[in-house]
């Protein structure tokens, strides 16, 4: 192929630290996506269902009335293979959501009052199952199924039109009550402002592409969310010693994502390097998606040459990954240095692919950067917290000084008020 002007950057070239920098990133959504979902989104606070027709028709190039957006049919079944499949994941996914669950507890503060949190999940929640390049059936059950974990009622899916027979069945297979054939910045409208026939939800998970994380973005306070989870990224850290075909291997699998994905090959060794570079050629050859990978390759690809694995450390922890592969050795003593990776990959066998599709957390992590802020999703982000309060006269006699102190500063003599017809109830 050889075609392919692979960005190579090294710790000897001379403008060294400003290529560094520059593989430093910070979310930031473009002016032109910004402008054309306000005004999506506005038009779907408007005219509803209207609306949303409409920009299925012109995004999605399909005709679809507001009555027939929500499915109702049964997903015909996929063969056996396929469904074996699915029961893995899906029995990782659960087993996974039921171990990181949060119980509700409560202590005795200093007075000796109870106080404590209880957990409740959603009641309606949005999903987002992105369906623009393929049928995402491994999205559907890393969402909807910790949202049945978690207990919520109604979990509505949206996705966009015509949605694969499969991707249908899997959905249903992970537990989706309601199913509409909508996708894009309409559907995030829809879930968040609702329509005439789709009710609204309280918070909206799911990745997507530019448009649906900007959607997202634009609707928070309206709804919640639950993180900006957009084109899909890999960051390879590996030292000498390491299988540049599986490196290759690894990063081929997420640019193959989408033209928009990242891939970032970090290490110290020049020939392992060209070793990594001559891999993705041969590999390449004989992969589907040449065009996206290609894309991918000449444009959002960086391999880099540090000076040492400490210096590496340092430009994938400003890099922020998606998914990042440990491929060092001793990989766990370096775990304490990185705390902006969506998901970390440990050794050689840890394919990236195994956790897309079914190792158990779920593969919606952060992406562009924002793994600096946000974590990938939890089961936790499926509930709403409450915290409780209770004082007996007791506890209450013991910080009613302080009490009234508070009252005194803060001027609400109210406040004071309630703490003291209650010290002198006999
Ligand atoms: N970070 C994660 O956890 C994670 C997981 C899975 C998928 N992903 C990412 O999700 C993305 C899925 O993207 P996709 O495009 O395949 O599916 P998608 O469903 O996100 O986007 C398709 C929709 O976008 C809308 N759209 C397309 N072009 C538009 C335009 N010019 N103007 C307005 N709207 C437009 C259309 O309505 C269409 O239905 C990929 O980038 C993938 O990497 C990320
Ligand atoms: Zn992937």
């Amino acid at each position: 192929m050889g075609m392919i002007d692979f960005k190579i950057l090294r710790f000897s070239d001379p403008d060294w630290n400003q290529k560094k920098k520059a593989l430093s990133r910070t979310y930031l959504s473009s002016k032109e996506i910004e402008e054309k979902v306000k005004t999506v989104l506005e038009e779907v606070l408007h005219r509803g269902d209207k609306a949303v027709s409409q920009y299925t028709e012109q995004f999605d190039k399909q005709s679809i009335e507001p009555q027939s957006f929500r499915i109702t049919k049964k997903p015909s079944a996929p063969p056996k293979p396929v469904i074996d499949a699915l029961r893995w994941a899906k029995k990782n996914i659960t087993l996974f959501a039921k171990a990181s669950k949060t119980k509700n507890w409560s202590i005795r503060n200093v007075e000796g009052a109870r106080v404590g949190e209880i957990y409740s999940p959603f009641q309606r929640i949005g999903v987002y199952v992105p369906g623009g390049t393929a049928p995402l059936v491994s999205t559907a059950l890393m969402t909807v199924c910790i949202a049945k974990t978690a207990g919520v009622k109604e979990i509505v899916v949206v996705s966009p039109p015509p949605i694969n027979p499969i991707l249908h069945f899997a959905i249903e297979y992970s537990g989706a009550t309601e199913l509409y054939q909508i996708g894009g910045i309409q559907a995030i409208g829809a879930l968040a402002f609702g329509t005439e026939s789709i009710r609204k939800v309280e918070k909206i998970f799911g990745p997507g592409n530019a448009y649906v994380v900007e959607a997202k973005r634009q609707v928070v306070g309206t709804v919640a969310i639950d993180l900006l989870p957009g084109p899909s990224e890999i960051a390879v850290l590996a030292s000498s010693g390491s299988n540049p075909e599986f490196i290759a291997a690894d990063l081929l699998a997420q640019a193959e994502h989408g033209p928009s994905s990242k891939i970032l090959f970090v290490t110290p060794d020049d020939s392992l390097l060209q070793s990594v570079i001559e891999a993705i050629n041969q590999q390449l050859i004989s992969l589907q998606r040449k065009h996206i990978l290609m894309e991918v390759l000449s444009h959002h690809a960086y391999f880099v040459q540090v000076a040492s694995l400490d210096e590496g450390i340092e430009l994938i922890e400003d890099f922020a990954p998606e998914h990042l592969s440990l491929q060092i050795p001793s990989p766990k003593k370096f775990l304490f240095r990185l705390k902006n990776c969506g998901a970390i990959y440990l050794g050689p066998y840890s394919a990236v692919a195994a956790g897309d599709f079914l190792a158990g957390p779920s593969h919606t992590l952060p992406t562009g950067g924002g793994a600096k802020s946000f974590s990938g999703l939890t089961l936790s982000q499926f509930y709403k917290r409450t915290s409780l309060i209770e004082y007996s006269k007791k506890a209450l006699l013991k910080v009613s000084p302080f009490l009234e102190s508070f009252a005194t500063i803060e001027s609400l003599d109210a406040h004071g008020a309630s703490i003291k017809i209650r010290r002198r109830k006999k």
